[in-house]
């Protein structure tokens, strides 16, 4: 059954003439992924190249397409974690940093910390020699229409706007049965400026442990930090339900308990993957066995051999 890496580009709504250019960019990613699977690399490789792909493509909220803050400018927030040691890197409201997944993994791996923001992230990149790129080479038309739109007070409330250009994330299991997950987003649209989401905080955006599995998240934010979604969804599997039943569980509390929508992709530690939503939408991938699965629609699950 092993290896998996299974990734989406965002909860909410995928507006129709969005929607091939997201399932195309979901299914390059999870492939990508895959690759690096097959060729030995560990599950944290895997869901890094998955997701700098999302980032480095402007159909998604991360990297180059992030969303707005209320300024018109970009901040984005990304977060790793290895579930074979537990260790976590994010980091939080970055502005001109093209791959923040690549620095969170940076500062997982060469800081004693597990998170760092602003200019002291900034800083470390320079001292990782992460090349900074001009804030607006990250800012696309389609973004910039859209913090137009949300500035008519009244006419596009916040709310619905949340996922229309959707958060990235991926988990992998690797062929030593190894978990990892990463999340990457520019948070939500016309955001006040320095609002930190779920995505950079373990066990919101994403937790990955060996023990039980690995779930990146995506959706309201706010309601995800409430019910600290990810660490909900492996707290269902710890009780002995599937990857699919934990994920539908968490996202059945969050809906109930705190009226928030959202989706998670979910792996466990031999394989058994989910892709699960509560919005309308939400375009996901999934490599295993040399089939390609996807999905944008509720109920939808496309499979493909890859060779
Ligand atoms: N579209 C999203 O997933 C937004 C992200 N969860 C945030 O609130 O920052």
């Amino acid at each position: 059954m092993l290896p998996v890496v299974v990734v989406h580009g965002g909860a909410g709504s995928v507006p129709k003439e969005r929607s091939a250019g997201a399932r195309q960019g979901v299914c390059a990613a999870a492939r990508a992924g895959y690759v690096v699977l097959q060729g030995g690399g560990s599950s944290m490789d895997a869901v890094v190249e998955a997701v700098t792909q999302l980032e480095n493509n402007s159909m998604f909220n991360a990297g180059c397409g992030s969303v707005l803050n209320i300024k018109g400018e970009v901040e984005m927030d990304a977060l790793v974690m290895d579930g074979q040691t537990l260790a976590s890197g994010a980091v939080v409201a970055v502005r001109n940093i093209a791959n923040p997944i690549q620095l969170s993994r940076l500062v997982m791996e060469k800081t004693s910390h597990v998170c760092l923001a602003t200019q002291g992230a900034n800083q470390f990149a320079e001292s990782m020699c992460v090349p900074q790129v001009q804030p607006e080479s990250l800012i696309t038309d389609y973004a910039r229409m859209r913090w137009r739109q949300n500035l008519v007070p009244d006419t596009t409330p916040v709310e619905q706007q949340v996922g229309k250009m959707g958060t990235v994330g991926a988990v992998a299991v690797d062929v030593h049965g190894n978990v990892a997950c990463a999340t990457s987003t520019g948070g939500i649209p016309n955001k006040m400026e320095g609002r930190v989401g779920d995505t950079p905080c373990i066990g919101c955006g994403g937790y990955a442990d060996n023990s039980v599995g690995a779930v990146s998240t995506t959706g309201e934010g706010e309601a995800i930090m409430k019910v600290t979604l990810a660490r909900l969804v492996l707290f269902y599997m710890e009780r002995g339900q599937s990857a699919e039943a934990g994920s539908d569980a968490a996202l059945a509390y969050m809906k109930s308990r705190v009226e928030g929508l959202g989706g998670v992709v979910t792996v466990d530690p031999r394989g058994h993957w989910a892709a699960r939503f509560s919005t309308a939408q939400m375009s996901w991938a999934a490599v295993q066995e040399d089939t390609l699965h996807c999905g944008v629609e509720v109920g939808e699950h496309l499979t493909q051999n890859i060779n």
